[in-house]
């Protein structure tokens, strides 16, 4: 889908959030993003989605083509809903901005909503969800216009364990059965194992990659039981800690 070819931001008041990233994202890939604080990981998403522009190196879209309108979700760790709208509305944003009427959204909002598990709740507004629901609305969003390439900064940071793990589990199932192309950023070393085919591991700042680690681990949500994940856990682990400064 994508190359990026030695990427380099520098801010203004002279911070390197990246250092010459090269690397491939290959359609259909889950890729998480796995680092320390302040190692570059939103830069590099926000430049994924065209929202900034790296000093250095270049971005190769297959076929040279850039995503249009739609071809790009983002997910951010705020759910960020509209609060006076329902999960309906919500959803039917992104449509209602590229001009669409509901009539001819619903279908499809109806459908993605349900794909969430959300069937049911097309009424409610964000303050009578759970934090958790509020979160699958806004996955929800980010899928409805069927994007090539979804982009998750953080997304269940803020979530209890117990959520956490549904909606792992939701997100894992949503992407065997689609296999959209994702870039999920994550500070969780167990988030980063269970759901991505990639690993990219970065160093602290200026954010290099230091390691990438393809994961192959079963296809199937039992996956967190498989003794291949507690060895790639352990494999993120010393990969991260090899990064870090004493
Ligand atoms: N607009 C900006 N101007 C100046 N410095 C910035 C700007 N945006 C980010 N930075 C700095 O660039 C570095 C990388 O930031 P970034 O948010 O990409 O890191 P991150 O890995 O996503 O961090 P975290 O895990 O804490 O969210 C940080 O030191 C940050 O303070």
């Amino acid at each position: 889908m994508l190359r990026l070819n030695g990427v380099g931001r520098r801010f203004p008041n002279n911070v390197i959030a990246l250092d010459n990233i090269t690397t491939r994202i290959e359609p259909g890939a889950f890729i998480a993003l796995l680092g320390p604080s302040g190692c570059g990981k939103s830069t590099l998403l926000r430049i994924l989605a065209g929202l900034d522009t790296p000093d250095t190196g270049s971005l190769t879209w297959d076929d040279n083509t850039p995503p249009g309108p739609g071809d790009i979700g983002f997910v951010f760790q705020d759910a960020t809903l509209l609060p006076w709208a329902n999960a309906e509305a919500n959803v039917f944003l992104p449509l209602r901005l590229a001009g669409k009427s509901l009539e001819t959204a619903r279908p499809i909002v109806r459908d993605t909503l349900a794909q969430l598990g959300l069937a049911g709740f097309e009424h409610a507004k964000p303050t009578e969800l759970s934090g958790g629901m509020r979160m699958r609305v806004s996955i929800a969003r980010a899928l409805v216009s069927r994007p090539k390439l979804l982009l998750m900064d953080e997304p269940f940071a803020a979530l209890d364990e117990f959520t956490r793990h549904r909606l792992q589990d939701d997100l894992f199932a949503l992407w065997r059965e689609a296999r959209t192309t994702i870039v999920f950023v994550t500070h969780s070393i167990y988030e980063a194992a269970y759901l991505a085919s990639r690993i990219i591991v970065m160093s602290p700042r200026p954010g290099r990659i230091a390691a990438e680690l393809t994961c192959t681990l079963p296809d199937t949500n039992t996956r967190r039981t498989d003794p291949a994940y507690a060895a790639l856990t352990t494999q993120v682990t010393e990969t991260l800690r090899a990064v870090m400064p004493a």
